[in-house]
C-alpha cells in the first residue's frame, strides 16, 4: 500500500496553506493543535495524513470525520513532515518515516531543543529542514511562533513552512538558530507560567478571604481580560499597569510587594534561564527522560 495522500506541491498542487502533501509525525497536544488550525485554514483534508502509534480518541473521531488519513500505510514522499513527537522520542519516531522523504520534503518541526543539524542528521533525504518553536496557543488560533531555516532553504519552502506555522497564529523568523533555546524558554513554555500565575492568584484570593471558586473564576477572568486588553490596545505593558495603578491606591500597595527588590524579575531570569538550559540539553541524542 501506497502513502497517497493526492498530488504533491512539486505537482503544482493546491493554493491551500502549506499546499501539497502534509505527513504530521505526533498528534498530541501541539501537533494536534496544529492540524485543527490546518483545517480551519482551508488545507484540504485529503493532503493530511498523521502517523501517532497513540492517537487521542479526539484526534481519532476528528480524523474520521474530516477525511484526514490516520496511521496509513507508508510508502510515496510527502511535500511536508511535521515534527511534533516529544524530542526524546524522536530517534524512533524518524525511523518510521524515512521511505517519505525525498529531495522535495520539508521537514518542519516543532521540537523543543532539537537543532538544524540534529534534523538534518534525522530526516538526510529531506529537500529543506526547518526548526519551529510554536506554544499552545496555537490551539486557539493566537500561538506565538519562531522559526529558523537551515542556510540555502530555498524561500518557496520558507513560504511553506510559514503557511502552516501562521495557520496556528503570529510567526517570526530568527536569523540566529542560538536564539530559538532562548525563544522557547519564554513563548514556547510561557503559557505554562501564565496560567501558574492564574493558580497562584486564585490562591492569594482565597487567603484575603474569596470563596475558592469566585477566586478561580475572578483570576481566570482577569488574566483573560488583561490580555485580551493589552492585544486590543497593543499599549506597552508598562502603560497600562500605569493605568491601572492609581497613586495611593490599592494597586500601588500590592506592587509594592510584587515588585519589591526585583524578587519577581529575578525569578523569571531564572526561569528562563533554567528552560533555555533544557532545551539546549534536549539537543542532539539528547537525554532520555
Ligand atoms: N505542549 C506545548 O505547549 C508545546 C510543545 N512543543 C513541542 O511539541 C512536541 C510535542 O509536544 P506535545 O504535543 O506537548 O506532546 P504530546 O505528548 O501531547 O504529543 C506527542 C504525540 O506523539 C505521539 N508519538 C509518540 N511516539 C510516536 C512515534 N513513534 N511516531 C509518531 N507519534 C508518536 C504520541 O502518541 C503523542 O500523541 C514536543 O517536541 C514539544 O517540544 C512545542 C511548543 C509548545
Ligand atoms: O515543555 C516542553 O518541553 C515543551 C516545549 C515548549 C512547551 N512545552
Amino acid at each position: 500500500m501506497t502513502f497517497d495522500i493526492g498530488p504533491t506541491a512539486a505537482d503544482g498542487a493546491g493554493s491551500a496553506p502549506g499546499g501539497g502533501t502534509i505527513l504530521l509525525l505526533g498528534a498530541g497536544r501541539m501537533g494536534g493543535a496544529m492540524l485543527r488550525g490546518w483545517l480551519a485554514q482551508g488545507v484540504p483534508a485529503s493532503a493530511i495524513a498523521v502517523a501517532d502509534p497513540s492517537p487521542a480518541p479526539d484526534l481519532v473521531e476528528l480524523a474520521a470525520r474530516t477525511g484526514v488519513r490516520l496511521n496509513p500505510a507508508s510508502g510515496a514522499p510527502v511535500d511536508t513532515l511535521v515534527v511534533a513527537v516529544k524530542p526524546q522520542m524522536v530517534e524512533s519516531a524518524a525511523a518510521g518515516v524515512q521511505t517519505m522523504l525525498a529531495p522535495h520534503t520539508l521537514a518542519l518541526s516543532i521540537m523543543a531543543g532539537k537543532t538544524l543539524a540534529d534534523l538534518r542528521r534525522l530526516f538526510p533525504a529531506a529537500g529543506s529542514v526547518v526548526r519551529a518553536m510554536p506554544n499552545l496557543p496555537a490551539a486557539v488560533g493566537r500561538g506565538a511562533t519562531v522559526a529558523v531555516a537551515e542556510a540555502g532553504c530555498p524561500a518557496d519552502r520558507k513560504e511553506r513552512a510559514a503557511s502552516l506555522l501562521t495557520a496556528v497564529g503570529s510567526l517570526e523568523w530568527l536569523a540566529d538558530e542560538a536564539l530559538v533555546d532562548a525563544a522557547t524558554a519564554l513563548s514556547g513554555s510561557g503559557p505554562a507560567y501564565v496560567f501558574y500565575l492564574v493558580e497562584c492568584l486564585t490562591r492569594a484570593g482565597v487567603e484575603v478571604g474569596l470563596p475558592a471558586d469566585v477566586s478561580e473564576r475572578l483570576a481566570r477572568a482577569t488574566v483573560e481580560g488583561a490580555g485580551a486588553l493589552m492585544g486590543a490596545t497593543g499599549q506597552p505593558a508598562a502603560e497600562l499597569r500605569a493605568g491601572v495603578t492609581s497613586p495611593g491606591g490599592t494597586t500601588a500597595a500590592g506592587l509594592s510587594k510584587l515588585m519589591a527588590d526585583d524578587h519577581l524579575q529575578s525569578l523569571l531570569n531564572a526561569t528562563l534561564r533554567a528552560a533555555a538550559q533544557r532545551a539546549a540539553e534536549l539537543g542532539g541524542t539528547g537525554p532520555k527522560a
